[in-house]
């Protein structure tokens, strides 16, 4: 028997488009072979959001016409597409797609998909009102879970039992299987005693080409335009988006951390945080020089650059270590995540996952993932 997906989307960024894009050239397909029925029913930017009428969702021509004009390398904006209205709030187009879904007397669930920059405040409602009645939920936002944990734990208890409709696993690591890895344990009764590695493309990437002698302002400046960093890259240099995934594996554990409880080791001077992204970017080259300094320091020791995150019973910690070359970590090239799990089973020898941990393209096939799991 089919199974009915529509698709409710917010953030149509790089991860966003790179999502619409797997979805709407291989719906067919994945009806084919899986009878799951994938449908996008509304997207949604910062400004704008656009509501597919359920004729034209089930059109597989009015979707790739779509997706030729918000493909990437096309770029339109969804305030440019036919039928685009003004963004109200964004609760209030989730009313309309429930509204939508019961006057379609539909069995369909709706999967409110996050690939959004947006704000807690902002899509935490949102997701949690979804789930309530009965939706599904997928994110790739790391912030609705790194909220205040009371946040977190009612979106956790709204999405049922084992959390069964609700799906975060691009928030760590990419699509790197970390979160179903952590929910494996524990449904298998092991105990997880620490997690640990490293768990930013950005910052991956930013040590590995510092160890290749290139500039810190051109290295931050291309992870950017490649879609690693996050809309802000000072999320990603100040620790931030590391802290985010290490509290959202903590809080997967059962710890009731907040992300303030967390302290974060920066790598851009407090000068430069106030700046629109813009002029922080224009200002990276005063930092060149510091940083390549910091790594032939590491280098004349036969080291290298890591920021290192470690979830444990004592708490998280995250910050830059120095780290020898040879190392599990050391070895470590480019936006790849390395994720160590210690365990009671996985003992001496930990479990460890490592690939690639950043990028658009790798992050949509996550979501993806994540958003065909509810019909499996
Ligand atoms: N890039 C990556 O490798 C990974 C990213 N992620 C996460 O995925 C998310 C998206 O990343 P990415 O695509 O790279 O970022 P982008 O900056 O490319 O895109 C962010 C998108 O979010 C939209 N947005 C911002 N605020 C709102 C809002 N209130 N409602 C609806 N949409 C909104 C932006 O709209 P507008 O275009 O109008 O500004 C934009 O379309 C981020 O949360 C990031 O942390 C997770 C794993 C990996
Ligand atoms: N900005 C993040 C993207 C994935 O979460 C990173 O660089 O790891």
């Amino acid at each position: 028997m089919s199974k009915f997906y529509e698709i409710v989307q917010y953030g149509m960024g790089g991860v966003g488009r790179a999502l619409f894009g797997l979805v709407v050239q291989h719906a067919p397909e994945i009806k084919e072979r899986l009878g799951i029925n994938l449908r996008y029913r509304a997207i949604v930017d910062s400004t704008h959001a656009l509501h597919i009428d359920l004729n034209s969702a089930m059109n597989q021509q009015y979707m790739q016409y779509l997706w030729a004009r918000l493909k990437p390398e096309v770029g339109e904006r969804i305030s440019e597409q036919t039928g685009a209205v003004q963004k109200p709030s964004e609760l209030s187009i989730l009313a309309t797609e429930l509204d939508r879904i019961r006057s379609e007397d539909s069995a369909a669930k709706l999967v409110v998909v996050d690939t959004s920059g947006a704000s807690d405040s902002a899509m935490t409602p949102v997701l949690t009102s979804a789930l309530r009645q009965g939706h599904c939920a997928v994110l790739a936002n790391k912030r609705p879970l790194c909220g205040p944990i009371e946040d977190f734990r009612q979106m956790a208890s709204a999405s049922g039992l084992g959390m069964a409709r609700l799906r975060y696993e691009t928030t760590a690591g990419a699509a790197l299987p970390v979160v179903s890895t952590l929910r494996m344990l524990l449904d298998s009764f092991d105990q997880i005693n620490e997690i640990s590695g490293c768990f930013s493309g950005t910052l991956g990437y930013l040590a590995t080409e510092l160890e290749n002698g290139r500039k810190y302002s051109e290295i931050v400046a291309d992870a950017k335009a490649q879609g690693y960093t996050e809309p802000d890259p000072r999320d990603d240099l100040g620790g931030v988006d590391v802290a985010r995934k290490a509290l959202i594996l903590a809080r997967s554990l059962g710890m009731g951390i907040e992300l303030s409880e967390v302290t974060v080791e920066a790598l851009y001077p407090d000068s430069l945080s106030s700046l629109s992204v813009p002029e922080f970017m224009a200002r990276l080259p005063e930092v060149d020089e510091y940083y390549a300094g910091l790594a032939a320091k590491a280098a004349e020791k036969g080291e290298t650059l890591r920021y290192i995150a470690i979830v444990s019973g004592k708490g998280l910690t995250v910050g830059l270590q120095s780290v020898p070359k040879d190392s599990q970590i050391g070895r470590l090239r480019g936006t790849d995540n390395i994720v160590v799990f210690k365990t009671r089973r996985y003992d001496p020898n930990p479990m460890v996952i490592q690939g690639r941990g950043a990028g658009p393209e790798v992050t949509a096939s996550g979501v993806l993932a994540d958003i065909i799991s509810f019909g499996r």
